[in-house]
C-alpha cells in the first residue's frame, strides 16, 4: 500500500486543537435555520448558509463538520454545495469532518471510501464519520484508504441519542459491550501512534456515565473523540468534563445549532463559535 505523504489526521488535529481550541462547528442547514436566516430551503440557500459559516469560523476553530444529510436532501446541487464547503475548509486551513455516517458491506464500503477519503475526490475532507454496525471489519476499505491518504475516521461508539444504548450497551458473546468492542478495535488501529492515532470514536457529550457502565476505556483508544451534543442537545462544559475525565485531552467537542442560531450575520456567528471554543477548552484543560 502507498503510504500518505501528508501528515496523519491525528497529528494534524492535535496541532489544530492546540492552535484554536477543541471545538468543531457543525454545519447543519436545517430548514428551520434557513428560514431564520432569511434563506430559501433549496440548494442555493444551503450553499449560502454553509459558506457564511465558513467565512465566520474558517481559520478560527479546529474543525468544521458539515452534516451531509442537509446537503443531500437538495439532490445533486446540494451535494455540489457540500463539495464547496470541503474546498472552503481546505482553503482556510480548517479541518473538515464530513458527517455522513457511512457503513456497508466491505465491497460497497470501498466505494464510499473512494467518495469520501480518496485524494482528488471533491467530497473528501480530512475525516469521515462511519458506522461499525455492519461489523467493524466491514470498515476495512475505509481504514486502509484513510491511512494511505492521511485522513481520519470517527467510528460511532456511544452516540448522543437516547436510542443508542439499546445497541451499543448490548453484550457480545464474549460478554463485552458492543461499544467497548468498537473502542478496542479502534485502539488496536491506533497502536503506537503519537501524539495520537487517526481512528477516532464518536462519543456524545450527552452520554453521562454510560462509557463507564459499558466498560469503554476512552483514554486507551489513543485517538480523537468527537463529542456531539454540545449546545442544542443540552451538554455544556460540565458534561464534557464529566463524560471524558481522563480522556479529555483527546476530545473534539462539536456544536451545530448552538452556534448556528447566532446567525445569519458573520460577526455574531464568529463570536458564538469562539465563546463555545473557549468554554470547551476550559472544560477539557
Ligand atoms: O452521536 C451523534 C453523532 C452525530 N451527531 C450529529 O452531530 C450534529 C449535532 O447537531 P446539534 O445541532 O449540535 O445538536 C448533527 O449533525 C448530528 O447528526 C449527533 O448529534 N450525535
Amino acid at each position: 500500500m502507498t503510504e500518505s505523504r501528508v501528515r496523519p489526521f491525528g497529528e494534524r488535529l492535535v496541532e489544530a486543537m492546540d492552535a484554536h481550541g477543541p471545538l468543531c462547528v457543525g454545519i447543519d442547514p436545517h430548514a428551520a435555520l434557513l428560514a431564520d436566516w432569511g434563506l430559501p430551503d433549496d440548494a442555493a440557500g444551503v450553499r449560502e448558509f454553509a459558506l457564511r459559516v465558513m467565512e465566520a469560523v474558517g481559520g478560527r476553530v479546529a474543525a468544521v463538520k458539515p452534516q451531509a444529510a442537509f446537503f443531500e436532501r437538495h439532490g445533486s446541487r446540494g451535494v455540489a454545495a457540500l463539495e464547496e464547503v470541503v474546498a472552503a475548509g481546505r482553503a482556510a486551513g480548517t479541518l473538515v469532518v464530513v458527517d455522513a455516517k457511512r457503513g456497508d458491506i466491505g465491497s460497497t464500503m470501498g466505494a464510499y471510501a473512494d467518495a469520501f477519503l480518496a485524494d482528488g475526490s471533491p467530497l473528501a475532507g480530512d475525516a469521515l464519520t462511519v458506522s461499525p454496525y455492519l461489523g467493524f471489519g466491514s470498515l476495512d476499505p475505509a481504514v486502509e484508504l484513510a491511512r494511505a491518504t492521511g485522513r481520519g475516521l470517527f467510528v460511532l461508539c456511544l452516540t448522543s441519542n437516547p436510542e443508542g444504548p439499546e445497541v451499543q450497551h448490548a453484550r457480545t458473546a464474549d460478554g463485552v459491550s458492543v461499544a467497548a468492542a468498537v473502542a478496542s478495535r479502534a485502539a488496536l488501529l491506533n497502536t503506537g501512534a503519537t501524539p495520537m492515532g487517526s481512528v477516532g470514536l464518536v462519543v456524545g457529550a450527552t452520554v453521562g456515565d454510560t462509557a463507564r457502565r459499558a466498560d469503554v476505556d476512552l483514554a486507551a483508544v489513543n485517538g480523537p473523540l468527537l463529542a456531539p451534543g454540545v449546545g442544542a442537545q443540552g451538554a455544556g462544559p460540565a458534561e464534557l468534563a464529566r463524560v471524558f475525565g481522563g480522556a479529555r485531552r483527546q476530545v473534539l467537542a462539536s456544536s451545530s445549532r448552538g452556534v448556528l442560531r447566532a446567525g445569519p450575520d458573520v460577526q455574531p456567528l464568529r463570536t458564538a463559535a469562539l465563546r463555545a471554543s473557549a468554554e470547551a477548552a476550559a472544560a477539557l484543560r
